[in-house]
């Protein structure tokens, strides 16, 4: 995979022009999207800007974020060739902070569940996940060195678990959802891909101006809680073994990870997350929904039908006990710097039928947490596995630093 921290540090010392790097990522580009599939279109002749911390860096942007220079399609023949005036927040900031966008990578339809044509770089016989398809594909692909998706469930943290790349779902409205197609205005959050966690720091404190996103020089050894989240059902034994893995592992490099579990009132909130989803979908996507109605993808359309009569009571309901839910976490993290738990229930699915399961994702979601993907396993030879770190509400930089320790911690063991 391209590093993006290495691509700084070669550019910055005069060793690697920045038109040259976004030459490596266009000549990967061209070499693997062929069989990927990542990308549903991309600007062959990109070059450099000269100045910024991401000049150089050939970014991949998910296709329900509007964008000048392309379509914005959203995975839908609803909006084939539709073409915003201006760019979404996040690609503007990503821009002035020099980064040079390559293209749109494959989204779900409105990055909801039905499946992209993308394949996972490691077994093509198997899905890259969703909904942020080609994000976390062309990123394990060592296309390019940073992307981003969104996560209105587990649409960050899962792919990036199935392909093996590090990945942030940062607390939610660190970063605007401005000119990025709605599905859930409670939810939705835009996240990055990136090989390592390094990288993603890198890539986060650019585009927000925020240098204490950046890892400090020495990481802390974090008090770490282990969920299971067993309302969430039992994981496969690839997901399993991960979560025992990493465990072992902090514990090896001196981190205290202690069982922790979860109060009633999060399994609740587990169970709320899909009806504040989906509530808020039938808003959002209501003239897609009327006018458009058979060109909706199978999945998405059958998900609204079975979710159309949910009566506001029942939204005010979950919305209240998200809300409790938030408040019982705040205390939680009294007693431990971060949760390590599942990102998935195991290596990605065979063939290209489902994008997986989000469950092990959609209460962080919900809590509006910062999470964190590390790649933490191989199942069956070729196929990765994450764990995911999760800190506070807004304690964003100790996210990032307690993955890093997880990431080191099991590089070492
Ligand atoms: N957008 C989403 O997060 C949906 C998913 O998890 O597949």
């Amino acid at each position: 995979m391209i590093s993006l921290a290495e691509l700084q540090r070669r550019i910055d010392a005069g060793d690697l022009s920045a038109d040259a790097a976004i030459a490596q990522s266009l000549e990967a580009t061209s070499a693997h999207e062929k069989s990927i599939g990542a990308f549903v279109c991309r600007d062959e002749s990109l070059r450099a800007q000269s100045a910024g911390p991401l000049r150089g860096i050939a970014v991949g942007i998910k296709d329900i974020m509007d964008t000048a220079e392309f379509p914005t399609e959203m995975g839908s023949p609803i909006y084939r060739g539709f073409r915003s005036r201006g760019d979404a927040a996040v690609v503007m900031m990503l821009k002035q902070a020099g980064a040079s966008i390559v293209g749109k990578t494959t989204t779900t339809a409105f990055a909801s569940i039905d499946p992209t044509p993308t394949l996972n770089p490691h077994n093509h016989g198997h899905t890259p996940g969703g909904s942020s398809s080609g994000s976390a594909a062309a990123v394990a692909a060592g296309m390019i060195p940073l992307a981003l998706g969104t996560q209105t469930g587990g649409s960050v943290i899962r792919p990036a678990s199935f392909c093996g790349v590090a990945a942030i779902k940062p607390s939610y409205r660190l970063l605007p959802t401005v000119g990025v197609k709605c599905y859930s205005w409670t939810l939705d959050t835009v996240g990055l891909f990136a090989a390592g966690v390094d990288d993603v720091a890198r890539g986060l404190s650019a585009m927000t101006g925020r240098p204490e996103l950046l890892l400090p020089p020495d990481i802390p050894t974090p008090r770490i809680g282990v969920v299971t989240q067993d309302f969430a059902g039992a994981p496969d034994a690839s997901g399993g073994e991960a979560l025992r893995i990493a465990t072992r592992a902090v514990e090896k490099a001196g981190a205290s990870a202690r069982a922790l579990d979860l109060p009633e009132i999060f399994a609740e909130a587990w169970r709320a997350q899909p009806i504040v989803q989906e509530f808020e979908a039938h808003r959002a996507l209501a003239w897609e929904y009327r006018e458009h109605y058979a060109q909706m993808a199978p999945l998405l359309r059958a998900k609204l039908d079975e979710s159309r009569n949910t009566p506001p009571v029942a939204y005010d309901e979950a919305i209240k006990t998200a809300n409790r839910a938030r408040q019982a976490l705040e205390e939680l993290f009294d007693e431990v710097d971060m949760l390590l738990t599942l990102s998935a229930p195991g290596a990605a699915p065979r063939g290209l039928g489902s994008t997986g399961d989000a469950r092990y994702n959609r209460l962080w979601t919900l809590m509006g947490v910062p999470c964190v993907n590390v790649p933490a396993h191989i199942a069956d030879g070729d196929l990765p596995v994450g764990v995911q770190i999760i800190a506070r509400y807004g304690a964003d930089a100790a996210a990032l630093a307690a993955a890093r320790f997880v990431e080191d911690a099991l590089r070492r063991q």
